[in-house]
Parts: structure tokens; sequence; C-alpha cells
């Protein structure tokens, strides 16, 4: 047979069982752009309002989130950049940290190591697919949550919930499992740092274990892979969301594609990427605690025509088993609170049995 229709048709065949060769032989979207596809498959196609080639709500002018350089909180100026962190944490619900104490070498160890692992055959990754992993702590997938999605994201990734040293080593994959943690363990000063400066902003002075735990209480790390796709224009990398987290420590690689919401005019604007920084998220569960005080801002991913990216969130949650809702501290002057006591886990299978839709996750946690 003439070696370009065998192409086409074996196209055509995967165009047809695009959820099998993608989700259950596990070769992903990356797996797809290897084919040499020239068309994004219509299962990919977003509808109009989701893309980016929609520039009605685009503010290429925007100014950015704030940078703030995080080793000026160790002498006089340590009030200002809690103010700094706390105005950030209220109007934008991002902001990005220099000098945040996490060896450069850890990040760039992460990076390297996201690439081993999405370099494996599709046989060895789908072993850690949630039809074949062992555990429900650790899960390769692409999209979202494909099953609920009309349209899909062009996005794979390695999710990784850490319980403890010995699970990890027991289940994390080892070409990927050292790096991980290492980007895990280094990042937790600032983390509590960070989250120190947020509860004395509400007005919690003291963090007693329960709030501990609801503020930190679990991690999960994701290792994402964007490969480069044929039609960026007509997809996403990811979905508009907000994440369900304390805070999210996102570290991005240099090529870009991360947009926020701005809360107040609704118009998107990128996040371009600073060497050797972190980019700082508020998340749901923040959102509840702090009656709405910090928010936890709309943000999503945009495909690229040229180049793969990675990107490597690391998630600090309430633990599963924790009720969380507004603090009492911050409703002491008389505020109304604007969200009920609910099951952290509760909350969190919510936001996964759904495809992705914006900022609707919350109404959950409303009475
Ligand atoms: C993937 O693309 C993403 C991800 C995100 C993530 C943003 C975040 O903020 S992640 C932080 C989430 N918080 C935690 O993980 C807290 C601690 N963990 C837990 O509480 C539990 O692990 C659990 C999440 C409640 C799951 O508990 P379990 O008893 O194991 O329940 P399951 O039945 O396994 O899962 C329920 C439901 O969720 C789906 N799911 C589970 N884990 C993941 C995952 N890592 N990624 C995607 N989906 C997941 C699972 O398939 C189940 O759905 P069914 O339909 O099968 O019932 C932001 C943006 C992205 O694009
Ligand atoms: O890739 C990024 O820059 C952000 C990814 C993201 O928002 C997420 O995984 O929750
Ligand atoms: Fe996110």
């Amino acid at each position: 047979m003439d070696p370009l229709i065998s192409i086409s048709s074996s196209l055509n065949t995967i165009n047809n069982n695009i959820l099998d060769f993608v989700v259950s032989r596990g070769h992903g979207v990356k797996g797809l752009a290897e084919l040499g596809l020239k068309t994004l498959p219509y299962q990919y196609i977003q509808p109009q309002q989701e893309r980016f080639d929609s520039c009605i709500n685009a503010d290429a002018h925007h100014e950015s989130i704030p940078l703030i350089d995080m080793s000026k909180s160790d002498d006089d100026d340590d009030s200002k950049v809690a103010e700094a962190v706390c105005n950030a944490a209220q109007k934008w619900g991002f902001f990005q940290i220099v000098n945040h104490g996490v060896p450069l070498h850890v990040l760039e160890d992460v990076k390297d190591a996201i690439h081993r692992f999405f370099g494996l055959p599709a046989e060895e990754k789908v072993k850690y697919s949630k039809q074949q992993s062992v555990t429900n702590n650790v899960r390769y997938g692409t999209s979202f949550t494909p099953a609920a999605e009309n349209a899909l994201e062009w996005k794979d990734y390695l999710s990784l919930l850490y319980v403890s040293d010995d699970d990890a080593s027991s289940f994390w994959p080892s070409i990927c499992r050292n790096q991980a943690l290492e980007f895990m363990r280094s990042s937790e000063i600032i983390v509590k740092k960070l989250l120190g400066i947020l509860m004395n902003g509400l007005n919690v002075k003291e963090i007693d274990e329960t709030k501990e735990s609801m503020l930190m209480g679990s991690k999960r790390i994701n290792l994402n892979y964007y490969p480069v796709c044929p039609n960026p224009e007509l997809t996403v990398g990811v979905g508009r969301h907000s994440d369900v987290s304390t805070l999210t420590v996102l570290l991005q690689d240099d090529i870009g594609g991360l947009y926020v919401r701005d809360t107040e005019t609704m118009k998107w604007f990128s996040v371009a990427p600073v060497s050797g920084s972190l980019v700082i998220n508020v998340g749901d569960a923040l959102q509840i605690m702090s009656n709405g005080k910090y928010k936890s801002v709309e943000h999503r991913v945009s495909a690229n025509g040229s180049h793969n990216r990675i990107s490597v969130p690391i998630f600090v949650n309430p633990k599963a088993s924790d009720i969380i809702g507004p603090f009492k501290e911050v409703l002491q002057s008389g505020e109304k609170p604007i969200y009920k006591h609910l099951l952290y886990s509760d909350y969190v299978k919510h936001f996964f049995r759904k495809a992705h839709d914006g900022k609707a996750t919350i109404d959950f946690a409303k009475p």
C-alpha cells in the first residue's frame, strides 16, 4: 500500500478510537503529537468561547501579577513583604516569588525528571493509569476528566499524592521520584512562611494542630506535559479552573502559556515565565477558610504550536478527612459566613468528577 494512504488510514482508525489510544493504551496527547498529526482531532476542539483565539477577552497590555522578593522578609522589610503577599492574595489570588529558598538545581532536576518520565514508552507509563495503577496515590492521565468532558484538553500528567516516604519509595515511578520528593521537601519552608503571613493577615495568631492540618495536611505534586499541538488556536492545554488546594506552588518552564483572569475586568492576561521564580496561587480551600478574603482565581493554559511545555504544581491542601469552613477569627467581627462547613474530600471529589467549569466548583461550598 502507498505509505501515505497507510498513514492516513491509521490516523483515521486513531481518530475513531481516540480515547482508547490516548487513555486506555496510555499514549496520551504526546503519543498523538508524535504521530505527526497535521490537524487537531475533533475531540479536542473546544467551543469558541473557551479558545485562546477569541481575543475579545484577552488583554495583552495588562500589568502582570506581583513579583515578590522573599529574601527581603528576613530583615527590616519583613512587613513590606507580608503586605505585598496579603495584598496579592486578596486582589490577584496569584503572585510570583524569587529568592524563595528552593535551590535552583532542585528546580532544574525536577524539570529533567518530567522529560524522563514522559519520554518512557506508553506501555511503561500506562502502568500508572487509573485502570492499572496499584495505588490511588499515583495516577498517570491525560486531559482532566476525559469521561466527563465534551471536549478534551491537550495535556498529559502524572499526579502523585504524598502519603509517606515509604509509600513514595514503593509506588512513585523511580525515574522521577527523588526529584519530585526533593522539590516538595525543599518548598516546605517557604510554604510555611507564606501561610504564616496569610494567617496573620486574617488575624489568626496561632496555627494549632487542627489549623495546621486544614492548611497543609496533605500534598499532591503533578507533573504536567503539554506537547506541541497541530492547531493550538482550537483547543486548550488546561481549561478554566481554580485549584481546590489551600495554596499552589507552581514551577513553569520558559515556554509560557499560563493565563490568569482579572477578577474585576474578567479579562485574561498572561503570566510570563521569570527564570528561577515560583508562581504561588490561592486555592478554593483558602478562599473558603478566609470567607472570601483571599481569592482563588480562574486560570488556564494555552496549547503551543511549536514547543513542548512542562509545569509542576505542588498542591498544598487540607487533609481529606478535615472539615473545612470559614475560620472563627475571620467571622469574629460579625461577618456573615459565605461558605458552609464541609468534608474536604467531598469537595475534591466534586471537582474531579466533572469537566473544568471555572469558578462554578466553589458553589458546592455555599450554604
Ligand atoms: C489533572 O488535571 C488537573 C488537576 C488539577 C488539580 C488541582 C488541585 O487543586 S489538586 C489538589 C487536590 N487535593 C487533594 O488531592 C487532597 C488530598 N487527596 C484526597 O483528598 C483524595 O486523594 C481524593 C482526591 C479525595 C481522592 O480520594 P479517593 O478516595 O482516592 O477517590 P477516588 O475515587 O480515587 O477519586 C475520586 C474521583 O476523582 C478522580 N481523581 C482522583 N484523583 C485524581 C487526580 N489526581 N487527577 C484527576 N482525577 C482524579 C477519580 O478518577 C475519581 O473519579 P471517578 O469518576 O472515577 O469516580 C487542576 C487542573 C487540572 O487540569
Ligand atoms: O501549567 C500551568 O502553568 C498551570 C497548570 C494548572 O493550572 C494546574 O495543573 O492546576
Ligand atoms: Fe491550576
